[in-house]
């Protein structure tokens, strides 16, 4: 197997995001969760993703993981690794996106990395530096009020520098829609000014394909779906990858009972809990009692859910409104809060599916994280698509039969998400 394209997501979602656009663009592509072992047999593919959960950790800890799946992923042929951000750039002035890519530049002897979140189709925008959620730059989006790593800034140059040990530079959307040539020459000038890292402007998908194109002529890359989307196009465009039809596979029956845990407070997934309410049974968690007595509350939603999903799917959530995470905080620390939530969360999905559970829709993506980390499902291939950035996902390499997942990003999906979702997992 040579590899086109190698890539390390710093969370479990924006892993299923990327692997998705890979998939669609024709790509054959398998999410792998961490470096695989070496007995994990995969099929033949183009590219693999490798998911971590390094969006929130000391930011060593993020370098460490992103350099060992880099030397595997070098190993398995990629030319090129792209390490996978959030498209709203959720980060702090600790890092992680700074020093990881600072760790991979530097390894791939590379004097200046591409950098790039936007995701247009999710409605993510880049211009003049400044990143665009929809309408609202990144301040004065929901993500102000993110739980783990509220932005403040919307000015990724600055962001950026903020984390990394290189000065940042910016390619603006004029010199993108003059081509390639005269990003390369932006390139190189920003080197000369000293730079190790240059933001770029992103207003349509075609902007895209342009970074694509030139961060092929580069080692190594940092971006989300988007700049994915682009290095995809550009490797099909010049042959190096024969495009598949699709990447992904089609609708599979799996059965059994299914299961909806939801961990992300942002504004989409507090709305489709409300909607979920409609057609399911939903327990809502008390945050505050997972960090007091998590085994307590843990086993009421067990109990809760174990008495009802041989009638139909239910959903079990922490989620909380801005002003509830932050009494939740206030109480706990944030760090020691989300590690409590996250962990009752993964003993929910532990014991789910103990019971049977093989149908399981988890949102956000430190909670995915936990979740899937707790079962030790070692891979996915990709099944079909349930909204932008959210693919169906069938785990390889575990006991007891197919079992399907959907790893929800916070903020992605239409309100009526959960439902969409065990529509495609039959
Ligand atoms: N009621 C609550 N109070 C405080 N923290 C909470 C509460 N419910 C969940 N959390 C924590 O908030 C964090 C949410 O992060 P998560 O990554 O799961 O969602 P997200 O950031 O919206 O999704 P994504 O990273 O995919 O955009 C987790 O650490 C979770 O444990
Ligand atoms: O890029 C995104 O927005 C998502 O894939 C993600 O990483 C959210 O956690």
């Amino acid at each position: 197997m040579t590899l086109a394209l190698g890539c390390i997501a710093d969370d479990y979602t924006g892993a299923s995001d990327l692997a998705n656009s890979l998939a669609k663009a024709g790509l054959r592509t398998v999410q792998t969760i961490g470096v695989p072992a070496a007995g994990l047999a995969l099929p033949e593919i183009d590219a693999i993703v490798c998911a971590f959960k390094i969006r929130s950790v000391p930011a060593a800890d993020a370098v460490a993981a992103a350099l060992q799946a880099e030397t595997w992923l070098r190993g398995q042929g990629a030319g090129h690794v792209l390490y996978k951000v959030c498209s709203t750039f959720d980060s702090t002035d600790e890092g992680n996106i700074g020093p990881v890519t600072d760790a991979l530049r530097a390894r791939a002897g590379e004097p200046i990395a591409l950098v790039n979140s936007a995701f247009p189709e999710a409605g993510r925008t880049i211009y003049q530096g400044h990143l665009f959620v929809g309408a609202l730059p990144l301040n004065e989006s929901p993500l102000k009020d993110h739980p783990l790593n509220p932005m403040t800034d919307a000015n990724l140059v600055r962001v950026l520098a903020r984390q990394s040990r290189s000065g940042v530079g910016l390619v603006d959307r004029k010199t993108i829609a003059a081509g390639d040539a005269a990003v390369a020459a932006r390139l190189a000038a920003l080197v000369q000014e000293g730079k190790g890292a240059a933001i770029a402007d992103t207003i349509e998908d075609a902007d895209l394909e342009t970074l694509g194109r030139v961060a092929m002529t580069h080692k190594v890359s940092t971006g989300a779906s988007g700049l994915g989307l682009g290095i995809a196009r550009a490797l099909v465009a010049s042959g190096r990858v024969r495009a598949a039809t699709s990447g992904s596979a089609g609708l599979e029956v799996v059965g059994g009972p299914a299961a909806c845990l939801a961990g992300s407070c942002s504004q989409a997934t507090l709305g489709q809990i409300a909607e979920a309410e409609r057609i399911m049974p939903v327990l809502r968690l008390d945050a505050e009692r997972l960090g007091t007595d998590g085994i307590a509350e843990t086993d009421r939603a067990i109990a809760f859910a174990g008495e009802r999903i041989g009638a139909g799917p239910v959903l079990v959530a922490s989620s909380g409104t801005p002003d509830e995470v932050a009494a939740v905080q206030a109480k706990f620390g944030r760090d020691a809060a989300g590690h409590a939530i996250e962990a009752g969360m993964a003993r929910i999905a532990e014991a789910l599916v103990a019971r049977g559970v093989r149908r399981l829709v988890v949102a956000g993506g430190e909670t995915s994280g936990a979740v899937v980390e707790r079962l030790a499902i070692p891979a996915f291939r990709l099944g079909p698509e349930i909204a932008p950035g959210v693919p169906v996902l069938h785990a390889l390499g575990i006991a007891g039969g197919p079992m399907v997942l959907a790893l929800k990003s916070g903020n992605f999906g239409a309100p009526t998400f959960f439902a969409d979702a065990l529509k495609l997992m039959p």
